[in-house]
């Protein structure tokens, strides 16, 4: 029998957060976990929001309601809702990279990666004094620096160029040296967003082969709309949309999820039935005879609300969103696996072809 995950397992626990920009709900009642030393995806249709997600967790936003614990590896736990902006970083050892890539061009690659690595210098340094005279206290942090900076350069394939600009990199490389430069800061959790947008395949095959081996010793937080990349790095699904979870899984048990089929595929609604028949495989359609599966549909931490089409979007009790009608393709999917299961000969038309879903969200 294995023993039931303690906190400490999970080094990311986000309850009942909720985010409101005016009237506008951008995250209602959302509760995942994310486990240490595996890949969570966060993904979903634009606007889903899952950048509000990264934004609360890092201090960009302050939530609504809702708790997010950060554990560390040491036993500590940070309450980061409650935490200073500028403390997450270093307390909390949380770090992020942005959907735009946000180097110093001008600086070489090395220099990136010190940069990264300032405030342990400062302190070595007294501040100024210890350095300025050369102290050997600052002399050994500053080698060290220098040797994690090295580290990292030659994890991401980049040690070749550490004194060229980093403005100079090809665009997949820079994407890596964002995340050597994060790596540098020493993170428990590393929070990526987008990080494959705009890679060809060998650039994304790298970013896979980076992030698995630092998944060896950080434990990481992905955004992405790249279903190749999600599907084969991550251990652990999200699924977002209208700031509500609408699955929470493997990859494979997400991939076959018809909610997450039709909140992706973005098609009309008459089609919606069509195209889950389309691209799912048998269980997609077992599934939409016999209702949600209560193994990653609504669980006691999900804030889906399952319910009638409507065109208002429920999140926490009280509240409901108006979008365009019909709008939640995964509301959809429920309601028609409410409604009376479908006879036998319909089904024997369905064609099961095993293809994954392609994301509705372009990149930007
Ligand atoms: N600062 C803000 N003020 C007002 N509304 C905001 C703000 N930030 C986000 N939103 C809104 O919150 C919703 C979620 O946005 P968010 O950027 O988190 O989505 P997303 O899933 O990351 O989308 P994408 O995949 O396009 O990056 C959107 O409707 C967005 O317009």
């Amino acid at each position: 029998m294995s023993a039931s995950p303690s906190t400490n397992d999970f080094i990311l626990q986000v309850e009942h957060l909720s985010m409101k920009f005016g009237g506008l709900i951008a995250i209602g009642d959302l509760s995942f976990q994310a486990r240490r030393g595996e890949i969570t995806a966060l993904i979903g249709p634009n606007g889903a929001g899952k950048t509000t997600v990264f934004n609360c967790i890092t201090g960009f936003y302050k939530p609504s309601e809702g708790m997010i614990t950060l554990n560390r590896i040491d036993g500590s736990s940070y309450l980061l809702e409650r935490l200073p902006n500028h403390e997450i970083p270093a307390r909390a050892k949380v770090a992020r990279t942005f959907q735009n890539i946000r180097l110093f061009s001008g600086m070489t690659l090395l220099e990136n990666l010190l940069v990264a690595q300032h405030n342990k210098l400062m302190k070595a340094s007294g501040y100024t004094m210890l350095g300025l005279f050369g102290f050997s206290s600052y002399r050994k942090a500053s080698a060290e620096s220098i040797d994690l900076a090295k580290h990292w350069l030659e994890k991401a394939n980049l040690v070749d160029r550490a004194d060229d600009p980093a403005g100079d990199l090809p665009y997949g490389a820079q994407r890596r040296l964002e995340i050597a430069r994060a790596m540098c800061t020493g993170p428990e959790l590393l929070c990526l967003d987008e990080p494959a947008a705009g890679l060809n395949p060998k650039e994304s095959a790298a970013l896979n082969e980076l992030l698995m081996d630092i998944k060896n010793s950080t434990s990481i937080l992905l955004i992405e709309h790249d279903m190749s990349v999600v599907m084969q790095i991550s251990d652990h699904v999200v699924v977002l949309e209208y700031g509500r979870k609408i699955s929470d899984g493997s990859p494979q048990s997400v991939r076959t999820d018809p909610r997450v089929i039709a909140a992706y595929l973005g098609v009309d609604d008459e089609e919606v039935e069509t195209v889950l028949i389309e691209v799912g495989d048998e269980d997609v359609i077992e599934q939409l005879d016999t209702g949600p599966d209560a193994a990653h549909g609504p669980g006691t931490s999900s804030s889906f609300l399952a319910g009638p089409v409507t065109d208002t979007i429920g999140h926490s009790e009280g509240e409901r969103v108006t979008v365009s009608k019909g709008a939640s393709k995964a509301e959809q999917v429920d309601a028609k696996a409410n409604a009376a299961p479908r006879k036998p000969a319909e089904r024997a038309t369905a064609k099961p072809t095993g293809s994954t879903p392609k994301p509705r969200g372009g990149r930007k």
